[in-house]
């Protein structure tokens, strides 16, 4: 990531969000897409994620403008607006969201690799999670030893990962067929009706854009604070467009269920339907390349979120340790181990690329919501900030619609991703009540041990759902 003395531009800021947002996600989306929705619900799917989505940048930019000094990262709003329990679930939150992203990140690595490889199967197989075991373990032991070309590396992966997504465009638009795309346009029966479908493929659209708060993550970093905004909005409508392109032009190529029926990533199988074998696998070698990027860019971000947590006493003291090169060594132990534990947790429960993805992406919503709460809150008060005219009305529209939009995406996400999210939730209790150890204070106050009683009491169910086999990862 950028070094200290290094301002940046607008250009790079873009890339910074392209960067990040542009993983995996959309080499999979044809099939993630179409398992649950129609051409008519895609579309109105996309509308509405992207006016959500839109908010909640506007949300993260209007809070880094008013609020610099919270500039540690996204769960500190949480803990301003809402105490150091929920300030701490969200970057709990934040941070297995992104490590559970991770570990769907070698699953779509080997399951590219089984395309070649059969043995690798869909990358949920013995030798794929050992194989992403042996990966995991060498980029841990080569960012340990302290990685200054990682920036280089990203702007790299950046160019190298668009170009067989617009090869792939192009040939999917030479190929497109209106007859295709009409023949089930509001979905075939199976799927149910429009609202059934929309909710379907509402997570799938959360995953893609995450990585949005790209730019304000490093807004300290930037030129011109007013750039950060013009960036994520830029890359935002770039990216957004792609994905309209990409799952709007499949459905054009093979039908819904065709499509439904497709391993990951989902892409390469849609442009070997129109050139044959070639397109397959200039498409499986792009998004190996695009996902080592993103995933070399994660680690980096899972490390960081738990360090900056530790600096700010959010998290407990040994998760800011750095080693000798100046690597947050602890934390990147801790969210490693962690990425471990869920590729083996994958093998036995015969969990999927898809499956990690919907509840990495309900778990990111908590984070989101509680931004989005905060700004809501915030501009409620009308506080003054820095020298700028509170222009109050304006700001608590736009963070109420993106509150709202962020509860409603739990609503669509299902029941079962949000108990699952909550069991995910637990554990992080450990490190709080450390955390507060160390401070010196009690570990909740009185409405704390309501929310945590509760909180447990759902897991507790859930684990028993999950154990009499009633719950599925
Ligand atoms: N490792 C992660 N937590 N990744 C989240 C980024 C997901 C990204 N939007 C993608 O489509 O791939």
């Amino acid at each position: 990531m950028p070094t200290s003395n290094q301002r940046l531009g607008l250009a790079a800021l873009t890339a910074l969000v392209v960067g990040s947002m542009v993983g995996a996600g959309i080499f999979s989306l044809p099939q993630n897409v179409a398992r649950s929705a129609g051409p008519a619900a895609v579309l109105i799917g996309w509308v509405l994620s992207g006016a959500g989505m839109l908010m909640l940048a506007f949300v993260f930019q209007a809070l880094a403008n008013r609020r610099p000094d919270l500039d540690t990262g996204i769960y500190a709003y949480a803990r301003v607006g809402f105490g150091n329990y929920i300030g701490f679930s969200a970057a709990w939150g934040y941070w297995v969201a992104s490590v559970l992203g991770n570990a769907s990140f070698f699953v779509l690595i080997f399951s590219g690799v089984g395309h070649f490889l059969p043995v690798f199967g869909e990358g949920n197989t013995v030798a794929a999670v050992a194989a992403s075991s042996v990966l995991l373990w060498t980029v841990h032991l080569l960012v340990l030893r302290g990685l200054r070309t990682a920036a280089l590396v990203n702007s790299l992966v950046t160019v190298a990962k668009l170009v067989p997504i617009a090869l792939f465009l192009v040939l999917a638009a030479g190929a497109f067929r209106m007859d295709m795309f009409t023949a089930d346009f509001f979905g075939a029966p199976a799927l149910g009706d429009l609202g059934t479908q929309l909710r379907g493929m509402m997570l799938v659209t959360v995953w893609v854009f995450i990585g949005i708060e790209g730019a304000s993550i490093y807004s300290r970093r930037a030129a011109r604070r007013a750039d950060v905004g013009r960036a994520t909005v830029i890359g935002f409508v770039g990216v957004w467009l792609l994905l309209v392109l990409v799952s709007l032009l499949s459905m054009g190529v093979l039908s819904q269920p065709q499509l439904a029926a497709l391993p990951n990533p989902s892409m390469a199988y849609v442009l070997r339907a129109i050139v044959g074998e070639w397109g397959a696998s200039v498409i499986i070698i792009g998004s190996i390349i695009s996902v080592l990027g993103a995933l070399l860019a994660w680690v980096l971000l899972c490390a960081e979120v738990l360090y900056a947590a530790a600096g700010d006493g959010t998290m407990p003291a040994f998760l800011g340790r750095e080693n000798a090169r100046g690597v947050p060594a602890n934390a990147l132990w801790l969210s490693n181990g962690l990425i471990q534990l869920f590729l083996l947790l994958v093998l036995f429960n015969s969990g999927s690329y898809t499956s990690l993805v919907l509840l990495a992406a309900s778990m990111s919503l908590v984070p989101y919501f509680l931004s989005a709460a905060f700004g809501v809150q915030l501009a409620w008060r009308g506080v003054a900030y820095a020298g700028q005219p509170a222009v109050r009305w304006r700001d608590f529209g736009v963070a109420l619609l993106a509150s709202t939009y962020a509860l409603w995406l739990v609503y669509a996400g299902g029941l079962d991703n949000l108990l699952l999210s909550v069991l995910l939730y637990v554990p992080g209790v450990a490190l709080f009540a450390l955390t507060r150890r160390q401070h010196g204070q009690p570990v909740f106050t009185r409405w704390e041990w309501v929310l945590f009683g509760t909180i447990l009491a759902v897991a507790v169910a859930t684990l028993a759902a999950v154990c009499s086999g009633n719950l599925k990862l």
